[in-house]
C-alpha cells in the first residue's frame, strides 16, 4: 500500500517515544516527582521555551486486570474519548490516515485566565515486539504528535494552537494461572508510562500552566485507568 505522507515522521516519532519512555526517572535526568497516588509517580522538569512553560511530563503507573493493548486501543480509540478525557470541549477526527493513525482535531476547555486552547495532532498506535528480550511481553504505545494541516490553520479562531507531543506506552505482565487453569483478569499487571511534552502555543503564566498542570494530570491519568478498568472487567481479555 501506499505510504502517507506523514509516515517517516510517524515512524521516527514513535520510535524516538518508545525510546524516551523506556528512559528512568533516576539519575541526573532532572526529573522531581510532583504528586503519587498509590502505584502513580508523576514527574515533571521545568522547562521553558522563549518565555513559555514547556514541562516535560513522565506518569508511571501500575494497572491490575486490564492488558497493555486493552489500555491503548481505550487511549487511542475515538468512541472512549469522551469518557475519559474531561477538558475536552470537541473532539472530531479530520483524517482516516489508516486503522491505527487518525488525526484529530480537539478543542479543550478553557482553563481561566488562558485563552481556550485547541490541538491537531496525528494518533498512532503500535504493538513493539521487545527485541532485547524476546520472551517478555509485547509493548504498546499511542503515539499523540502535533501536526498542520491547511484545512484547519493555527490560531485563526478563538483558540490558541497548543503543541503537544505524548505518548502511552503499556507492557503487560502475568503472572501464571494454576495448571490447566485459563487467565483471569487478576492475574494480569499492566505497567502504563505517559510521557507528554506540551508547549501551551501563545501566551500562558507559568504561575498558572504548572497549577493546571499539577492539579489536571494526576486526574486525568486515575480517571483514564479507573475508565479503563471499568470498562475491560466484564468482557474477553484482549492480549
Ligand atoms: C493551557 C493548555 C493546558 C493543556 C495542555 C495540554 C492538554 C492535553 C492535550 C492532550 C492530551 S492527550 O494525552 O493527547 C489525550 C488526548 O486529549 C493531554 C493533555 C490539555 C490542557 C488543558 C486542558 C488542561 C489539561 C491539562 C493536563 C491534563 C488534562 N487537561
Amino acid at each position: 500500500a501506499v505510504k502517507h505522507r506523514l509516515w517517516p515522521e510517524i515512524e521516527k516519532v514513535t520510535m524516538e517515544q518508545l525510546h524516551y519512555a523506556r528512559l528512568g526517572v533516576g539519575g541526573a535526568g532532572g526529573w522531581q516527582l510532583f504528586a503519587e497516588d498509590g502505584d502513580m509517580r508523576m514527574y515533571r522538569r521545568e522547562e521553558e521555551a522563549d518565555g513559555l512553560v514547556v514541562d516535560p511530563l513522565k506518569a508511571c503507573h501500575v494497572v491490575k486486570g486490564v492488558t497493555g493493548h486493552e489500555v491503548c486501543n481505550i487511549f487511542f480509540s475515538p468512541e472512549y474519548r469522551s469518557g475519559w478525557e474531561a477538558t475536552l470541549e470537541d473532539m472530531t477526527v479530520v483524517e482516516n490516515i489508516s486503522n491505527d493513525t487518525l488525526i484529530f482535531l480537539q478543542t479543550h476547555k478553557r482553563i481561566w485566565p488562558a485563552t481556550q486552547r485547541d490541538s491537531l495532532f496525528w494518533s498512532h498506535i503500535r504493538r513493539v515486539s521487545d527485541d532485547q528480550d524476546p520472551d517478555a511481553h509485547d509493548l504498546w504505545i499511542v503515539c499523540n504528535h502535533s501536526t498542520e494541516l491547511p484545512d484547519y490553520p493555527a490560531n485563526t479562531g478563538k483558540c490558541v494552537r497548543l503543541y503537544l507531543s505524548v505518548s502511552l506506552v503499556c507492557q503487560t505482565f502475568i503472572d501464571p494461572p494454576k495448571e490447566g487453569e485459563r487467565i483471569k483478569r487478576e492475574d494480569i499487571t499492566c505497567k502504563i508510562t505517559y510521557c507528554s511534552v506540551v508547549n501551551p502555543g501563545g501566551w500562558a503564566p507559568a504561575s498558572v500552566l504548572r497549577a493546571v498542570y499539577k492539579r489536571e494530570y494526576p486526574k486525568f491519568l486515575k480517571r483514564f485507568t479507573s475508565f479503563c478498568i471499568d470498562q475491560c472487567k466484564d468482557k474477553p481479555i484482549v492480549f
